[in-house]
């Protein structure tokens, strides 16, 4: 299929986004239940938290709060623990039993509640090996601090950060290792360039948004940033492949408006692009607009399973959109005082969800 046609619908089985902050409090009482909405069944769940989640109870508590806020919605949450000197290699083995899935690194400083990150990994060394054991899945948020001594700033931030992600796949070839969000071209080639220990997410916002959309644009400002057309082309041709490496993770990050829209002369405005609640229809119309929406069930759900050894159950629900002639994203969704803004607020989509079978 090149381009589909108007009313030509599509199955996906079990949605999957393998990567989703869903914060805490009433923020996350308002954006959990936007999983469902956006038709995803299954939620790959970010520690950055503040306090950051860094303890099997924690981990567990959260997924209780979450639980309780999607309500009657089947949405399955996995579970991370934020990398830090909290984490003991003794304590791996507990963590599968408790609904843990896998460790996020953040380099302290380049984006969210980064200021507990790490500074390096080497002395992580037990950690990792003891995940390779017990079967964790390491996740890198993969850019290194800027530096201008060095010419290091957000634009080549990822690209210095592949030989570290080399460098840990060569040293623990049985740790499967996930680059997350990848922005650019060249991170598309070091990923391929690895053993199958090593994924990649891609999300929705970067098949889109290119330098231009940003800057200037606080609502499309996101960590890592968009970066060149050529980039954007890369990151959608690994879609269109189909390389099994490559799947959805929607790095959806939500925060209250006021925060994306003001900076002050100290600090700029919050990084995240919020993608939740119309996650299924805005990627099926993305990877239509490149000639790749046949690739929409591979890219939402059977690679990242797969990567994840979590096959969809026999009776998994199944979500079926259509294409139309266009709805209108919401402007904003409020709740408690809390309000976000979504990606492509106002602007029209061409696919929705029509039909689900539980
Ligand atoms: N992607 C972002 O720009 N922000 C994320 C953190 C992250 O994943 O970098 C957030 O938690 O807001």
């Amino acid at each position: 299929m090149s381009t589909a046609n108007y009313g030509d619908i599509i199955e996906v089985t079990a949605p999957a986004d393998f990567h989703v902050h869903l914060r805490d409090g009433e923020l996350s009482r308002l954006v959990t239940p936007h999983v469902h909405e956006g038709g995803f069944y299954l939620a790959y769940v970010m520690p950055n938290l503040v306090p950051p989640i860094t303890t099997t109870e924690m981990a567990i508590e959260y997924k209780k709060r979450l639980k309780e806020y999607s309500g009657s919605f089947k949405v399955e949450f996995l579970m991370t623990l934020y990398l830090s000197d909290a984490l003991h290699p003794n304590d791996v083995k507990n963590w599968k039993a408790a609904g843990i899935v896998g460790v996020k690194s953040y380099p302290r400083g380049v984006t969210t509640n980064s200021d507990e990150g790490i500074e390096s990994y080497d002395k992580y060394d037990e950690l990792f090996k003891a995940m390779e054991v017990h079967g964790i899945v390491l996740n890198l948020h993969g850019e290194i601090p800027s530096d201008h001594s060095k010419n290091i700033c957000v634009l080549n931030a990822e690209e210095r950060f592949l030989p570290v992600l080399a460098n840990l796949a060569n040293k623990y070839p049985k740790l499967r290792i996930v680059l997350e969000h990848a922005t650019t071209a060249a991170a598309i080639n070091a990923v391929k360039a690895c053993g199958d220990n090593v994924a990649c997410t891609i999300t929705a916002h970067h098949l889109s948004l290119t330098v231009d959309d940003w800057a200037g644009q606080s609502f499309h400002f996101c960590k890592p940033v968009a970066k060149f057309p050529d980039d954007r082309r890369a990151l959608q041709e690994a879609i269109k492949s189909g390389n099994k490496k490559f799947f959805l993770g929607s790095d959806s990050a939500p925060h209250p408006s006021l925060s994306k829209s003001t900076a002050t002369a100290t600090s700029g405005c919050a990084a995240g692009v919020y993608t939740s609640p119309i996650l299924l229809p805005l990627v099926a119309h993305l990877l239509d607009s490149f000639g790749a929406v046949d690739r929409l069930a591979d890219f939402t759900s059977n690679f990242g399973r797969g990567f994840y050894q979590i096959p969809a159950d026999s009776d998994a629900p199944r979500v079926f959109v259509e294409k139309v002639q266009g709805v209108s994203v919401q402007a904003e969704y409020s709740s408690e005082g809390k309000t976000v803004v979504p990606f492509w607020a106002n602007r029209q989509i061409e696919w929705q969800i029509v039909n689900i079978k539980e």
